[in-house]
């Protein structure tokens, strides 16, 4: 047993410990935390920089951060630091005095900021491209939703990664000690290390170990614990309906006004919609011609179902129309006013968009995704936006949901949250994309009903459906579109029950 005593008396002099207990925390853990925290403060500064460089449509940007995270990221820790705070050693005590520990921090910095930038980039691309489209639909500005939506939900996404790169800079800071620190800034390593040296044994060093557990492991433990907070909010009021015939009785108790059919012509329409012209428009993708001239008029008040094959051009004849694509030629215009003359964040101020995987913002509640626009593009103090807002969700039928964030929410009534935050911008005319085929068949009824209600409060509507049943209840105008072109354009009565075209003949054929 003679090798246990030898292990114990290494590993477990608790006299040692004792005796560099108070030192290890009052010099060596203070100065581990001020070089782990800075350079981790530091290295965020610095990685923001190269992912927004590195992000960046122009090459000049890009090339730099590349050529940064490839040198910081392949080069030995040691080998940086040594370079760093001898190489610069002149300067820096020209500019920080004779301490080496700023040199020592900007090193462990820079070595930081190569790893932290690549992980906001990855974080920051992961982000949903819809994220941006309803931001840009939402008339914000590409800075203002890249600030607003896209980089705190990168930042969210990577904040475990982050941890880890705290993590890494505590260990890491133990190398600075290469540069010949002062005994007052001696971190927890070279404490234990001169005790031991001192002492004869290893246990001084043991006890250096178990400091850096004792930072590490609960952070990681933390870290858990905040990205599942982050990531479901301050949820535990139930999630959504549990079935669609609950959301139709949710719609049924909805604040939504419900005037009398248009036709009667009884009630005053609650909306003052916009009408659209659309002449001869051209847009390609690349050399793939995807519109090839196509005229359109939409009355004020009325709404139009564009129906057609698969990859006909559906989708991208309504991006046209809030210039969420740029068409190659023709034009369109607002109540007679040119949209192409526009500038693209007004215009997306007058039309709203609805999109077919609903684009909520994940981080936000169903109230704050309809009152981010009104505070922060209409610039309205929010107690008025909220109040508006309040509005909106009661008339969609989520008064009861509004904290609920979109991860609590059946995929019918996220649609519906959606549709309230086309509305609340008090909108002229709002394009649906195909908002119900990403939807259960029994959900898909109440977020129909909602667009026959708008409908018929004369809102100005343009919708890319696959729901012929919709289309020919509700619609004043269908429009079947084929490679690019409308091919024929009438009441639903005469698409559907006196098609001319054969192409049409044979789309009815095959979805009815
Ligand atoms: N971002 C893009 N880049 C390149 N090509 C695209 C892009 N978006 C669409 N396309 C192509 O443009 C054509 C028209 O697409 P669009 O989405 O407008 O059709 P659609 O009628 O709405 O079809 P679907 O009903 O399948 O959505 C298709 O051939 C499609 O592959």
């Amino acid at each position: 047993m003679n090798w246990l005593e030898n292990l114990r008396r290494s590993f477990l002099d608790w006299d040692a410990m004792a005796e560099v207990l108070p030192s290890m925390i009052s010099v060596g853990l203070k100065n581990t935390l001020i070089l782990a925290a800075a350079s981790t403060v530091l290295g965020v500064v610095i990685g923001m920089a190269l992912a927004v460089m590195g992000i960046s449509q122009s090459r000049w940007l890009r090339l730099p951060a590349r050529i940064y995270t490839d040198i910081f990221r392949g080069l030995p820790a040691i080998v940086t630091i040594l370079i760093i705070g001898q190489g610069f050693a002149r300067i820096g005590r020209e500019i920080f005095g004779p301490s080496p520990f700023p040199l020592g921090i900007l090193a462990l910095s820079l070595i930081a900021g190569a790893y932290i930038g690549e992980i906001f980039r990855s974080g920051i691309q992961s982000v949903e491209r819809g994220q941006m489209e309803a931001c840009r639909a939402l008339s914000m500005s590409y800075g203002q939703g890249m600030r607003l939506i896209v980089i705190p939900q990168g930042i969210r996404r990577v904040l475990p990664a982050l941890v880890n790169q705290f993590i890494g800079n505590v260990k890491d800071s133990s190398l600075v000690y290469f540069l010949g620190l002062l005994a007052s800034e001696r971190e927890i390593f070279r404490v234990g290390q001169d005790q031991a040296v001192v002492t004869g044994n290893l246990s001084p060093l043991l006890l250096a170990g178990v400091f850096y557990l004792v930072i590490t492991v609960p952070l990681t433990h933390l870290v858990n614990y905040i990205d599942v907070r982050l990531r479901l909010g301050k949820q535990g009021r139930g999630t959504g309906a549990a079935s669609g015939l609950a959301e139709v009785s949710e719609l049924q108790a909805a604040a939504v006004p419900q005037p009398a059919a248009k036709s009667s012509g009884e009630t005053k329409p609650r909306f003052q919609g916009g009408a659209l012209n659309i002449r001869d428009l051209s847009m390609a993708y690349g050399d793939l011609d995807v519109l090839k001239g196509v005229d359109l008029d939409i009355a004020a008040g009325t709404v139009t179902c564009i129906i057609g094959p698969s990859g006909s051009g559906k989708s991208t004849l309504l991006r046209c129309m809030n210039r969420l694509v740029e068409p190659k030629g023709g034009d369109i215009l607002l109540d007679g006013d040119s949209i192409l003359a526009m500038k693209p964040e007004r215009l997306r101020r007058r039309v709203g968009m609805v999109f077919q995987h609903f684009n909520l913002f994940p981080d936000h509640t169903a109230l704050e995704n309809v009152m981010l626009s009104l505070t922060k593009i209409k610039k309205m103090p929010r107690q008025e936006a909220r109040r508006i807002a309040e509005a909106r969700l009661a008339e969609v039928g989520l008064a009861e949901r509004r904290d609920h964030r979109p991860a609590g929410l059946s995929g019918g009534q996220q649609q519906r949250v959606a549709i309230a935050r086309a509305l609340a911008m008090d909108p002229e005319l709002i394009l649906f994309d195909e908002v119900t085929s990403a939807l259960d068949p029994e959900l898909v009824k109440g977020v129909l009903d909602l667009m026959a209600a708008l409908g018929r409060q004369g809102m100005t509507m343009a919708v890319v459906t696959h729901e012929m049943g919709f289309a020919r209840k509700v619609a004043d105008q269908v429009v079947f579109m084929d490679e690019g072109r409308i091919v024929e354009a009438g009441c639903p009565q005469q698409i559907f029950d006196n098609p001319q075209s054969e192409r049409l003949k044979r789309f009815l054929a095959e979805v009815l």
